[in-house]
C-alpha cells in the first residue's frame, strides 16, 4: 500500500510537473493478477485497483497500513467493474458486475474478494463507524441526470450509486459520469468543497488521447495530463475539472464532513486563474 500524505494548497505553486504528478495522480492502479492501493491522508481514503486472470481469485486483505484484522474492519468500500464483467464475492455471496455497476460493500465484511477475466475493479475506501448492508447498483437500471450543452462541449450523463436517495453509506458518495461524443468538458464551471476530498478516474479514453485535468485553488490552477483509467486526487480546496482530447468517462467518489452533492462552491469561468 502506497502512502500519500496530505499537502497544503501553499505548496502547489511550488510543485513542478513531477511533484504535481507524484501527490495527485494515481497512474498504476491495473496491473494484472494484482490489487494494488493508495492509502491518501486527505480524508483517509484508499484508492485501489484489483484485476484478476483467468482462473484467479483475488483477496482484498488488511494491509499493515490499516492495522486491521481485515480491510472492511472499520472501513466501507465502493468498486466500480471496469471492462467487466467480474465478479465481487463479499462474505460468501457472489455479485456479478457488468461494465460501470457499482458494488458498495459495508463496513465489518470480512471476505472481499475478486474474479474476473482482465476486469479491472477500481476501489474507493473510506473510515466508516457504521455498518450499512452490502449492496448493487447497476448502470443500466440507474436513471442518470442530464447534464450539459453542445454549445459548451459538456453534454453529459450523471449516474450517482452511493449517495443518501440511493445506496446508503457512511462517507462515501460515489457514482460515474460519462460524456456524449464531441463533449470533452466536464465539471465546468469548477467548483470545490471544502467538506470533501474527491477523487477522479478516467476510463473508456483511447490509448493515444488524454485529459487535461485541473487542480489547485481556483485562483492559482495547475494542470495534470491524465490517460485512461488514472485517478488523481482532489483536496478539499481543490478544484477538479478537465477537457479531454477524446470523449471518456469518469468515476467520482467523495469522503468526508457531509454527503450533500449539492454542497459546493461554485467558481465562474473567468474567476480561473
Ligand atoms: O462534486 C461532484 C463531482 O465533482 C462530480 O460529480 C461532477 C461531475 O461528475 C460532473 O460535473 O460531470
Ligand atoms: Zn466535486
Amino acid at each position: 500500500m502506497e502512502n500519500r500524505h496530505a499537502t497544503h494548497p501553499d505548496q502547489v505553486p511550488g510543485f513542478d510537473t513531477d511533484a504535481l504528478r507524484a501527490h495527485y495522480l494515481v497512474p498504476d492502479l491495473f496491473a494484472p493478477g494484482e490489487i494494488r492501493t493508495v492509502h491518501s491522508h486527505q480524508d483517509r481514503v484508499v484508492l485501489g485497483g484489483a484485476v484478476p486472470g483467468p482462473g484467479q481469485v483475488l483477496e482484498l486483505t488488511a494491509e499493515p497500513a490499516l492495522r486491521g484484522e481485515f480491510f472492511c474492519e472499520r472501513r466501507e468500500l465502493g468498486v466500480i467493474a471496469l471492462g467487466g464483467p467480474g465478479t465481487v464475492i463479499a462474505d460468501g455471496t457472489e455479485h456479478r458486475l457488468e461494465h460501470r455497476d457499482c458494488l458498495y460493500v459495508g463496513a465489518g465484511t470480512r471476505e472481499v474478494a475478486f474474479r474476473g477475466d482482465g476486469t479491472r475493479f477500481y476501489l474507493v475506501s473510506a473510515p466508516a463507524h457504521a455498518a450499512h448492508p452490502t449492496r448493487v447498483a447497476r448502470h443500466a437500471d440507474t436513471e442518470p441526470a442530464r447534464l450539459g450543452a453542445q454549445v459548451t462541449a459538456n453534454v453529459r450523463e450523471l449516474r450517482k450509486y452511493v449517495h443518501p436517495a440511493g445506496i446508503a453509506s457512511d462517507q462515501l458518495v460515489m457514482g460515474v459520469t460519462e460524456l456524449a461524443e464531441g463533449s470533452v468538458w466536464n465539471t465546468m464551471p469548477a467548483h470545490t468543497h471544502d467538506r470533501r476530498t474527491e477523487c477522479y478516474l478516467y476510463f473508456d479514453l483511447p490509448a493515444e488521447h488524454r485529459v487535461l485535468h485541473l487542480l489547485g485553488e481556483p485562483g492559482e490552477t495547475r494542470h495534470l495530463v491524465v490517460g485512461d483509467e488514472q485517478a488523481v486526487i482532489s483536496p478539499s480546496w481543490s478544484v477538479h475539472s478537465g477537457a479531454g482530447t477524446h470523449r471518456y468517462g469518469f468515476v467520482w467518489a467523495m469522503a468526508g464532513e457531509n454527503q450533500s452533492f449539492d454542497d459546493m462552491d461554485h467558481v465562474a469561468v473567468a474567476e480561473l486563474r
